[in-house]
């Protein structure tokens, strides 16, 4: 083993540390220090462990350092003989002089080793941030694969300058040429874009149903892109593969063979999503997901329910068959291809209204009563006559619902909210907002639906 590097008088940091780990940190890494005291995120650790680093990101005036573990000197037992992908895996990376690819930055860990530390990951800011006391236990997924594997039904792959498939190493650009990816459901790997020359092309978006129904690989083109020829290459996907492509600059993607959407279902429900529009990725969290949250809002027969960052509708068609034809569902989606999804969808379905919008500046304009009136008016517009809703289902991006959107529901007052979250930080924010306005937390319950990595999903149920 080569010592690790002295400490340079100039202050230069060295390239390599020996570190013990500390615990696990909300991002994925675990927290260390350097006998001066100054913190490291390091990945690919696992808490506990002695380890030799690499910074990847150290200044001598930054305020913490990054690392990546290249060498493990007292392994924790739940560290895998083998990361589950070797383009992922630090160790194996790092010794042939490159840094690991982004995607799995927990394969080095056993699955309920992982979902310990989302676990902790989740208590802690719950704890912080909401002021919610408690254990947490992160379920696994049904029917989950015992390594975690071909669970990805969308995959983003970005290309090379050879147009080669690849990924990004974390926090870079640079792109890592791929054979496949094995999170991914084994259609996609069957697809065989490795082969396939996609030089023109900026970026690759495969959508596979789980169900095996037709998949769907869109691609982002670059300015003065090869069309005739990309088309040709493309043309030896699969039969029955069906190709979309947006040009440079252009607003749509044109269709090159098929129909540049995907057919996904969920219970007796059947959604269409087109290329680019948002659809959860684990196979099995659109069945889950689809019974769990939408019951969790409580929805009333005659009642009114609301489906915020509503996507295709996944939750809308579930709230929509609860409050029956005496009641309304409001979906609203801030994407114009989703939210065009959803209408298509919810056309035939008289007591769904999809708004396509900012949640926060729908909800000021369909109940202006309910809080201020929305940045940029003179005067709230008049409210669209829809009671007020009982049920509230909630599942934002990363960013979360923030201020102005739990600030107005807090005022419309619902029975229940049902908070879906892909982020524990932004959500325990969120948490701690309603509480403090007096409403109470009824449940939480969290799902490894992103084995492999340190992506965790959350669902909060809420009362006033
Ligand atoms: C986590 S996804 C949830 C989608 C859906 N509930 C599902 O499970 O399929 C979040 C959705 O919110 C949309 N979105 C993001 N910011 C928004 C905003 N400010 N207003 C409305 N929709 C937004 C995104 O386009 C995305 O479809």
């Amino acid at each position: 083993m080569t010592p690790p590097a002295p400490a340079d008088p100039a202050g230069t940091p060295p390239a390599e540390l020996e570190l013990r780990l500390g615990p696990i940190a909300h991002g994925g890494h675990t927290v260390a220090r350097t006998p001066e005291g100054r913190v490291v995120f390091v990945r690919h650790g696992l808490p506990g462990e002695r380890v030799r680093v690499r910074l990847t990101d150290a200044g001598q005036t930054a305020r913490y350092w990054r690392a990546d573990v290249v060498a493990v000197l007292e392994a924790d037992p739940a560290r895998r003989e083998r990361h589950v992908w070797a383009p992922a895996d630090s160790l194996r990376t790092w010794a042939e002089g490159r840094p690991p690819v982004g995607g799995a930055e927990l394969g080095h860990a056993a699955l309920p080793a992982q979902r310990a530390l989302k676990a902790a990951v989740v208590a802690e800011q719950l704890r912080r941030l909401a002021g919610l006391d408690g254990p947490v236990e992160v379920e696994p997924m049904p029917g989950e694969d015992p390594e975690g594997l071909g669970w990805r039904t969308r995959v983003h792959f970005a290309v090379d300058a050879a147009g080669r498939i690849g990924m990004h190493p974390h926090r870079s650009t640079a792109v890592v040429p791929v054979a496949g990816f094995p999170l991914a459901l084994p259609g996609i790997g069957a697809l065989g874009l490795a082969g396939l020359d996609l030089r023109g092309v900026e970026r690759v978006d495969v959508a596979a149903p789980a169900d095996g129904g037709a998949p769907l690989v869109h691609l982002e083109l670059a300015a003065g892109a090869d069309e005739d020829r990309l088309r040709r290459e493309t043309a030896r996907l699969p039969a029955g593969t069906s190709v979309a492509a947006r040009p440079h600059g252009a607003a749509r993607p044109a269709p090159w063979a098929g129909r540049p959407a995907v057919v996904e279902h969920a219970g007796d429900h059947r959604w269409e999503v087109s290329a680019g529009g948002f659809w959860q990725i684990h196979r099995a969290a659109p069945d889950l997901l689809h019974r769990l949250v939408p019951a969790a809002a409580a929805p009333q027969p005659g009642g009114t329910a609301l489906d915020l960052y509503a996507g295709a509708g996944l939750f809308t068609a579930a709230l929509a068959d609860a409050v029956g034809e005496t009641g309304a569902v409001v979906a609203v989606e801030g994407s114009p291809v989703t939210s065009a999804d959803a209408r298509r969808t919810f056309a035939g379905r008289p007591a769904v209204r999809v708004e396509r919008g900012s949640v926060d500046r729908v909800l000021a304009r369909l109940w202006p009563d309910a809080g201020p009136a929305p940045r940029g008016r003179r005067r709230a517009p008049r409210g669209a006559g829809i009671p007020r809703p009982g049920a509230v289902v909630l599942d934002p991006p990363r960013a979360g619902a923030g201020r102005e959107v739990v600030d107005r529901l807090i005022a419309l007052a619902p029975r229940r909210v049902a908070y879906l979250a892909c982020d524990p930080a932004t959500l325990a924010r969120d948490l701690g907002r309603f509480r403090r306005a007096g409403w109470r937390v009824r449940q939480v319950r969290a799902f490894d639906m992103y084995p492999n990595t340190h992506h965790v999903e959350t669902l909060a149920v809420l009362e006033p």
